[in-house]
């Protein structure tokens, strides 16, 4: 089985009619997927669903090939995620807030708290108040919650916000080193369309709450001169006028 994450004519809409449609997307295991799409697409809603914080109204999503409905323990026993934003404790040390994350693994301990700390960079600032951390510094934290259990797929909503520059060249780094080092598969939703060509092997773009087009990094920018210039013409060729 070389499918890390399925997702079969996945739909979900809201009250209001905004929402996802008949999204099918495979990514393989040790891919790097970007999931681009500007704000409102329906991203968020697609990465909810795939980890069960909400229900779909249709389709399934197998993880491992474990479906989220019928099996979803086995199904997200190797998934790391951050939806939305990291909502660390603020009175509580970086370090606090690991070892309460992985409170129920096993194989989480002092060493394994310390060496995602190290990874992301923040090993230094391990004992002070999350209320003192920056954006980014907090979105670090973020990440070495996710790695913390040593998770086979990462899932990460806009991993890239709120960095600067050096920030996000070092996310960037980290994410391929973890996918090249531990043939870890990344499913990164982000609307900053430099960062997803510089880091994804695989871009799939939604528009509307539909998957408009997928492709591998190489095959785009084979065919296109960049990953803009590409996503540029799939939203025109389905823009409904
Ligand atoms: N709970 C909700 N109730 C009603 N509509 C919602 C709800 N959550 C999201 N939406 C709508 O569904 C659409 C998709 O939202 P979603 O948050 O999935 O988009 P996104 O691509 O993640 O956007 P962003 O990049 O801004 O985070 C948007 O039009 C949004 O307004």
């Amino acid at each position: 089985m070389d499918k890390a994450i399925v997702i079969e004519n996945l739909s979900k809409m809201y009250k209001n009619n905004r929402g996802i449609q008949e999204i099918n997307l495979e990514i393989n295991k040790g891919e790097i997927f970007g999931f681009l799409g500007p704000n409102g697409a329906g991203k968020t809603t697609t990465m909810k669903v795939m980890v069960g914080l909400m229900k779909a109204d249709k389709g399934d999503v197998k993880i491992n090939g474990f479906s989220i409905i019928n099996n979803y323990e086995k199904a997200m026993n190797e998934v790391g995620c951050i939806i939305e934003n990291v909502n660390p404790f603020p009175y509580l040390t970086a370090y606090e807030n690991m070892q309460l994350c992985g409170r129920f693994k096993k194989e989480v301990n002092r060493i394994r708290i310390d060496e995602c700390l190290e990874i992301t960079r923040i090993i230094k600032y391990k004992n002070e108040k999350i209320k003192n951390y920056s954006l980014g510094m907090k979105q670090r934290l973020g990440i070495a919650m996710a790695i913390l259990s040593n998770p086979k797929i990462i899932i990460l909503d806009e991993p890239f916000n709120g960095l600067d520059v050096e920030g996000m060249v070092e996310m960037r780094e980290l994410i391929i080193c973890l996918s090249q080092k531990h043939k870890t598969t990344f499913f990164i939703s982000s609307h900053l369309i430099h960062d997803i060509e510089l880091t994804c092997d695989k871009v799939g773009i939604l528009y509307n709450g539909k998957l408009v087009g997928v492709d591998s990094t190489h095959n785009i920018l084979k065919n296109y001169s960049s990953l803009e210039n590409y996503y540029l013409s799939e939203v025109d060729l389905n823009a409904d006028y």
